[in-house]
């Protein structure tokens, strides 16, 4: 669907805040009463401190808890070499977490870059799931094809379509993926926020990388195509009645949702 084209209509763009990020002495308030099963649990208006001056700290930790072998270690190395930036380890572990625990078999990646998402994805899946990934650049989908076949999977396990993914994902089944993991061109994410609501099965899950933009994202004073685009995804996704939102503050932000049923 052409980036002109008129949006899914229950997708809600009102224009609500994005905030910034918490500063070291930021406070976090609970705006209402807390409730657990209805009732209130008595801690109105309450505050907790905003994890301070560890943060940085605890995001490193958190990011490399999952430590990547020899496979990912090459592939995220190529990844560098042609001057790509690959998910990290958290995000991966992220997308790993995410594709087992829908027991993933159709998975859809726009992005395959040198593999690094794509063996992550795959050993969440299920054994005989399939990753359908998609890139402009066939070079790099043939890096990516000799990393997997080094992480040890078979050649049935994925499936390399090369070309724009706008051109691509039309000609997708609907309703057929458990996963849609985002990684192409940014500008195009809001068109492919479309697609994923078309290729999801109902409880199937669309992630989004680098929701943050380095930041500028959340920084009104950024203007630029991507910056925008990106804030405009992030209200989309938060705001629509078809989708159950979560930001992941792993790498440079992974923002993902479940298709309601
Ligand atoms: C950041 S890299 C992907 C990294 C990969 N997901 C990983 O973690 O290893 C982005 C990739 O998207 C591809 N790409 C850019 N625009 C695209 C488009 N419109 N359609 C399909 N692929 C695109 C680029 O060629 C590049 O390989």
């Amino acid at each position: 669907m052409p980036r002109t084209a008129a949006r899914t209509p229950s997708l809600c763009l009102t224009r609500g805040p994005i905030s910034r990020f918490p500063g070291p002495t930021d406070t976090v308030a609970r705006a209402g009463p807390h409730t657990v099963n209805g009732r209130s649990s008595g801690t109105v208006g309450y505050e907790e401190r905003a994890i301070t001056g560890n943060r940085q700290a605890s995001w490193a930790f958190a990011d490399a808890f999952v430590a990547e072998d020899d496979a990912l270690i090459r592939a995220r190395a190529r990844s560098h070499a042609s001057g790509l930036r690959p998910v990290s380890p958290g995000t991966g572990a992220a997308l790993r977490l995410l594709t087992a625990a829908g027991n993933a078999k159709h998975v859809v990646e726009i992005g395959t870059g040198t593999g690094v998402s794509g063996i992550h994805l795959m050993r969440g899946m299920r054994i005989d799931g399939v990753l359908t990934t998609v890139d402009t650049e066939p070079d790099r989908q043939q890096l990516a094809r000799e990393a997997y076949r080094e992480a040890g999977f078979a050649a049935n396990r994925s499936r390399f379509i090369p070309g724009a993914a706008l051109d691509v994902l039309p000609r997708l089944t609907d309703g057929a993926y458990d996963l849609v993991f985002c990684d192409g061109d940014r500008l195009e994410y809001l068109d492919y926020l479309d697609e994923s609501l078309r290729l999801l099965r109902p409880g199937g899950v669309v992630c989004f990388e680098g929701a943050f933009a380095q930041g500028r994202a959340l920084d009104a004073n950024h203007q630029d195509p991507e910056s925008q685009t990106l804030r405009e995804l992030l209200r989309a996704v938060r705001d629509s009645a078809r989708l159950s939102p979560v930001l992941l503050p792993t790498d440079d932000g992974l923002l993902c949702a479940v298709r309601r049923p």
